[in-house]
């Protein structure tokens, strides 16, 4: 047994609050109604009987009535067919594998995703139940094929996803609950509690295949009450529900707080109602049948009552336990397929119309379907109680290590002979050691599991115990009685769970004890020094085990945190977008009702739309975070993440993630918010249906923008008019967008444009926009793959002052592989700039294309040489200033934490556009200029102020050379690449 071994044992065993946070989405969905009709069969044919029901269509049958004369004029205008609707109908010709084809198929992914369903079958006895729901050996009925595909299902999903498949059956015979799988329980009681309505003691088998399921599924049925009747030679006379629960897990367990979804599926097969008169039953078949009468009269007025939508709330589910099992199928979290089956026979005609009558009244129950999702935590005070436990064995144990020390030492001058020692007994002993220790953790784990669920059971009696329960002789409601029922569940359930804690108790101590027996043989089997070493082991794997557990405590705890904070922003959130529509409400009545608005005020709702717009910049140009969590599989790798690559996620992101990040964020208008949206479904739409990669690369979208300029809707906040004018300040979003996208101060690199003219206003062709795509993956790629070589070398220089390279360093350090515009010169010189960057090596999973040509087009040609200029002038400027040996975070160092406060305060850039920086000079934030932002941008915001107001200071000016000035890779980045070619950490992130 490994280590490995020990902890997977512990962490099934551990104890789990299941928290039940179903999604709160839920579906309103009506009951799906099919109808079967079977074949008439040997006896009914024998007794001259002709088939009255028939299938039209496939949702239409007509019933004739065989007892209409039609010489009676009283109904001579009554039509002997009556016609029922349903959503799918079979007739005799059906095979079983249309059937469930039709009726349970389209269940089973949502069963493995987390959602309740219920098939059912209803009708008369004899009438096919059965059949449908179990079949024969040749004819496999529902059951069988369910759950062959369910695990069919499951095997699509096996690699990413963990299933558990747990499997019980019981049926209702006389109104009291057995289990089928183990009839040894004797009568099992119904509780409800906050996940439903359970069956106390029921077993539950795990499944590991379909065959494993069929074995229990004919195990259960041979359990199963069944006897010939005159109706039916195989008559059920029981209620049987088969229960299976499916619980998905991701196999990437990233934190301890882990979603599980658990779907549950419930396959019944009820018994058949009977007329006394027809079966011709006596004594216990008599009884029999009128229990089953009576369940299914109770599910007829459940029926009845919840298809009534005129009805009163109330719906009387206690009369049987049947109605009480199905309280969820019927009313509840669950899709819900009813199958009636009928006879066709002429004699069988009034039960046929009695089982139509309720499926067609079936039809409109509702029941609201959702998704159950658990939170599994595990609970800080138990991981603690066992962390100490642990800790608690170390220490006993080291102080009987040390004192073998000493004997070791004490005997090496004497005679002891290590020699003598049995190597197998060495072995022996560790490995009974080592079980007995993972007996003992399971225990543990059981014993936290046992005090948790007594306790959630001591909260739900609290809550009984507060109502006043004592009757007062007169007939009391119903709700009180059923309120009574769960009060004796609940003290049952409490008593078995004492019983259980008590004995989990007893073996645990009775393990320890045998512990103690195994070491205290140690001395007379073993050698000291063999001793020592098993002592030691056993330290080693309590100290492992220990460790583990704090692990997951302080992730737990982390998550928490992080959940806490999540829920303080969505709340902050929810306040701004309260506070931005009131605002422009009044805004809407003061411009309507022509309010004139004081100096003051004006000046405070320019700084609010300003600084709503900026809030906008900030969170597009900030990297989605939760997008790289989850890329990565599980956190953001903070070890490889550093300054230069944070600023490319912002650039890369402010392209791919445009309308997801815009769309959550409550900016300063609701209305620009919905237009917003609006806009982002058109773009996702016209995304959709272009080449995924190229519609999300910016070139695409500044295609895309210039394509829809005449049909664009106008993305800014609404044009608020200022006492009669617009106000200059509304910016449009969609510039935004577009600025922060295009404008990067990336190189118009010829080597990445291919043939297409880029001042053409028309989308480039598919095959020309392939070729972007390659080639921007490959430049992309190359970058990556440098800057990864050079990413060890990289905090090493990041004192040294030529770690931030000009184009002339270079070539002194080759080894720190940046990608330069030299650099691509040089390469494209050696390998051709019509061959792209495409010898790369094999590991460069992005480069795939062999045919790739790149033209320079004069556009581009001029573009780079512009460029180029502007890289030089830069560079030029910079030298001339000393390198600012400033705070350079050390991220490799940080935990996630201090990244994200880190992320949080980090760029200058955030600063420097935040208009707190305005207050530095103290002066009114209002009558600045919002601060330029728009790297590279030909026309920035600032510009446009000076050009409009003038009012831009030189020293604001220099703060913008410096914060340019303070740029630590002054390199071309490559703006035009999606999410996963440049990674952060320098593995791909996927989409
Ligand atoms: N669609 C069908 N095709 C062929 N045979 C059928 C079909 N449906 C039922 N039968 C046959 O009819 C007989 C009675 O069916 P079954 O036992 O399923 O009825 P049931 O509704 O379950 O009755 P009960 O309520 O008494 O248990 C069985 O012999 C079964 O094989």
């Amino acid at each position: 047994m490994s280590l490995g071994d020990i902890h997977e044992a512990s962490a099934d065993t551990k104890f789990e609050k299941l928290v039940s946070k179903n999604e709160s989405k839920q579906e309103e969905q009506n009951l799906i109604v099919g109808l079967r009709i079977r074949p008439l069969n040997e006896d009914e044919i024998i007794a001259g009987a002709t088939p009255v029901a028939h299938k039209v269509d496939d949702n239409m049958v007509v019933l004739m009535d065989p007892t209409d004369d039609p010489d009676d004029i009283l109904r001579a205008n009554r039509s002997r067919e009556k016609q029922y609707i349903f959503d799918v109908a079979f007739d005799g010709s059906a095979t079983q594998k249309e059937v469930y084809e039709k009726t349970t198929k389209f269940l089973i992914p949502n069963v493995v995703n987390g959602y309740n369903a219920t098939v059912f079958a209803y009708g008369a006895t004899g009438a096919g139940k059965t059949y449908t729901m179990l079949g024969t050996a040749e004819e496999r009925g529902i059951m069988a094929r369910t759950m062959n595909d369910l695990f069919l299902e499951m095997e699509k999903t096996q690699e990413d996803m963990a299933y558990r498949v747990t499997v019980s059956f019981l049926e209702i015979y006389n109104e009291m609950i057995r289990d089928l799988l183990c009839p040894s329980s004797g009568v099992l009681d119904l509780r409800e509690d906050s996940n439903g309505v359970q069956v106390a003691g029921l077993s539950k088998f795990q499944a590991k295949s379909t065959r494993e399921i069929m074995d229990i599924l004919i195990k259960g049925n041979k359990q199963r009450t069944q006897e010939p009747t005159v109706a039916n030679k195989t008559s059920s006379r029981s209620h049987a529900v088969l229960q299976i629960t499916v619980r998905q897990k991701n196999r990437i367990r990233d934190n301890t707080v882990q979603e599980v979804r658990m779907g549950k599926l419930f396959l019944i097969d009820l018994a058949g109602s009977e007329r006394a008169a027809n079966t011709q039953n006596r004594g216990k078949r008599m009884v029999e049948g009128a229990h089953i009468n009576r369940s299914l009269l109770a599910l007829g007025n459940c029926i009845n009552a919840l298809s009534d939508k005129h009805a009163r709330k109330y719906i009387n589910y206690r009369d049987s336990k049947l109605t009480r099992l199905l309280k969820d199928a019927l009313g509840g979290n669950t899709k819900t397929v009813m199958i009636a089956t009928i006879s066709p026979a002429s004699i069988h005609f009034e039960e046929s119309r009695n089982t139509l009558v309720y499926a067609d009244r079936a039809k409109n129950i509702k029941t609201k379907v959702r998704r159950n999702v658990m939170d599994v935590s595990y609970h800080i005070a138990q991981y603690s109680n066992i962390i100490a436990e642990l800790r608690e064995e170390i220490k006993r144990l080291r102080t009987k290590l040390d004192q073998k020390s000493e004997q070791v030492s004490t005997m090496q001058s004497s005679r002891f002979d290590a020699g003598n020692t049995n190597y197998n007994d060495v072995e022996k002993l560790k490995n009974q050691l080592v079980q007995i220790f993972t007996h003992q953790m399971g225990l543990r784990w059981e014993r936290e599991k046992v005090v948790l669920r007594r306790r959630n059971s001591m909260d739900d009696l609290s809550k009984y115990k507060e109502m006043d329960l004592a009757g007062d002789g007169s007939e009391e409601p119903d709700d009180v009685n059923q309120a009574r029922d769960e009060l004796e569940s609940l003290r049952t359930e409490d008593r078995k769970i004492t019983e259980k804690r008590e004995s989990i108790l007893r073996e645990l101590d009775a393990t320890k004890n045998k512990a103690s027996k195994v070491e205290q043989m140690l001395p007379n089997l073993v050698s000291t020094s063999d001793q020592q070493e098993i002592l030691r082991l056993l330290c080693k794997i309590h100290e492992l085990e220990m460790e583990n557990v704090h692990m997951q405590s302080s992730c737990l705890l982390r998550d928490m945190d992080i959940r806490q904070r999540e829920l303080a922003m969505e709340q902050y959130k929810q306040h701004h977008t309260l506070a931005d529509e009131l605002i422009q409400h009044q805004r809407t009545l003061m411009d309507e009702k022509n309010i004139p608005m004081s100096k003051d005020l004006e000046e405070l709702y320019e700084l609010y739309q300003q600084e709503g717009n900026e809030i906008l910049e900030i969170q597009f140009s900030l990297p989605d975070i939760h997008a790289y969590k989850n890329s990565s599989g599980s956190s953001i790798n903070h070890k490889m993440l550093d300054g230069e690559t944070v600023s490319e996620m912002d650039e890369s992101n402010s392209a791919v993630h445009l309308p997801k990040i815009f769309v959550p964020y409550h900016g300063a208008n609701s209305v620009a918010r919905k237009q917003l949206l609006k806009k982002s479904s058109l773009h996702i739409n016209r995304l959709e249906e272009e080449d995924a990669f190229f519609a999300k690369s910016p070139r695409a979208l500044q295609f895309g923008e210039q394509k829809t300029t005449d049909s664009t809707v106008s993305l800014s906040p609404p044009p608020v008019t200022v006492q009669g004018k617009k106000n200059p300040r509304q910016k449009s979003i969609l510039t935004l967008s577009s600025r922060s996208t295009a404008t990067t101060p990336s190189p118009p690199a010829n080597d990445i444009v291919p043939a297409v003219n880029t001042s053409s206003e028309s989308i480039p062709a598919k095959e020309e926009r392939r070729k972007i795509a390659v080639n921007t993956r490959n430049i992309a790629a190359l970058a990556a793959k440098r800057k990864n070589l050079s990413n060890v070398n990289m905090y090493n220089k990041s004192q040294d002052p030529s770690f931030f390279m000009t184009e002339s360093s270079v070539g002194q350090h080759n080894e720190s592989g940046y990608l330069t515009q030299s650099r691509l010169a040089q390469h494209d010189k050696k390998y051709g700039s019509s061959v792209g960057l495409n010898n790369m090596n094999d590991d460069d999973f992005f480069s795939d294309s062999s045919d790739i040509e790149i033209v320079p087009t004069k556009a581009s040609v001029h573009k780079r040489n512009i460029y180029q200029q502007e890289q030089m002038r830069k560079k030029r400027a910079m030298k001339q200033k000393p390198v600012q040996k400033d705070f350079k975070p050390n991220y490799q160092q940080m935990t996630p934490e201090e990244f994200f406060k880190q992320l949080s305060r980090m760029p200058p850039k955030k600063q420097h556009f935040l208009p707190g920086n305005l207050h530095r000079d103290g002066k009114s934030r209002s009558k600045l200029p919002a601060a330029n932002y728009s790297k590279g941008y030909p026309q920035s915001k600032a510009q446009q102020s000076r050009d409009t107001k003038g009012e831009v200071t030189q020293q604001t000016e220099n703060k913008e050379k410096d914060s340019r000035g303070q740029k630590k890779h002054p390199l071309p980045s490559i703006p035009t690449y999606r999410k996963g070619d440049i990674s952060v950490t320098g593995h791909s992130l996927h989409q």
